[in-house]
């Protein structure tokens, strides 16, 4: 495992003016590639693709099957939507809160999630689902793994905006000690193959303020979703 230890919170190499000489790709276990700053180019104009999409389709804390609400508010856009309730996890074509069809995926969003996945080593990936994540202060997800697709064959594809977090890379059992990760606006995160049931989560953000989301991160993740899947 390369050295992908965070730097010290509270600022970072840029803020101080310095060049980033951090490797821009990390291999951080077979399969999964931390692709720093890939999607910094496009940031701004992903963050305008997305503003249509939440109105049609507007954040929400979901409540797990344990009857939790979840401290994310989360979205989705494309064929496939998920959603958790008191029922269990799964992908629906339809927005429960609105009954109408989950918000078309920004072809900006398709692309750059199939560009990212190529330059990862997966060829030809093309998400049917996009899952927006809003993280406010003090939010986290505790750890899992993205099973619920019905199709394990092609990757994840997770592209970070606004404020930076703490993200825990575990391993295919629960208990193997996870490895924190700094992913920052523009990082974009590809884990599949052997990697792609890997455990994986997100430390409490952070206090802060961000130039394009403010006192928010959001995390856009591109997956396949299999047709069979009800
Ligand atoms: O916010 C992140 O970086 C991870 C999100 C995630 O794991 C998920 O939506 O399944
Ligand atoms: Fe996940």
């Amino acid at each position: 495992m390369p050295d992908i230890t965070p730097p010290q919170r509270g600022f970072g190499q840029m803020d101080l003016g310095l060049t980033d000489t951090r490797p821009k790709r990390v291999t951080l276990s077979p399969g999964a590639t931390l692709l720093r700053g890939f999607a910094l180019d496009q940031a701004e104009e992903l963050w305008r693709a997305l503003t249509p999409v939440l109105h049609v389709a507007p954040l929400r804390r979901m409540l797990t099957p344990g009857g939790r609400q979840m401290s994310v508010a989360i979205t989705s856009c494309g064929t496939w939507g998920w959603i958790t309730d008191q029922t269990g996890y799964r992908y629906t074509r339809t927005d429960p809160t609105t009954q109408a069809p989950w918000p078309t995926m920004p072809p900006l969003l398709f692309q750059l999630a199939s560009r990212s996945a190529a330059a990862a080593g997966f060829e030809g990936f093309q998400p049917n689902a996009c899952l927006i994540n809003r993280y406010e202060a003090g939010t986290r997800m505790t750890a899992h793994q993205d099973k619920d697709e019905g199709d394990i064959t092609q990757p994840i594809v997770s592209v970070s905006l606004g404020l930076p977090i703490l993200f825990l890379w575990g391993g295919l059992q629960r208990t193997t000690r996870p490895h924190p990760i700094l992913l920052e606006h523009g990082d974009v995160l590809v884990w599949g193959g052997k990697a792609r049931l890997h455990y994986h989560g997100v430390k409490p953000l952070e206090q802060g303020g961000h130039p394009l989301t403010g006192p928010t991160r959001f995390n856009l993740t591109f997956r396949y979703v299999a047709q069979a899947v009800p």
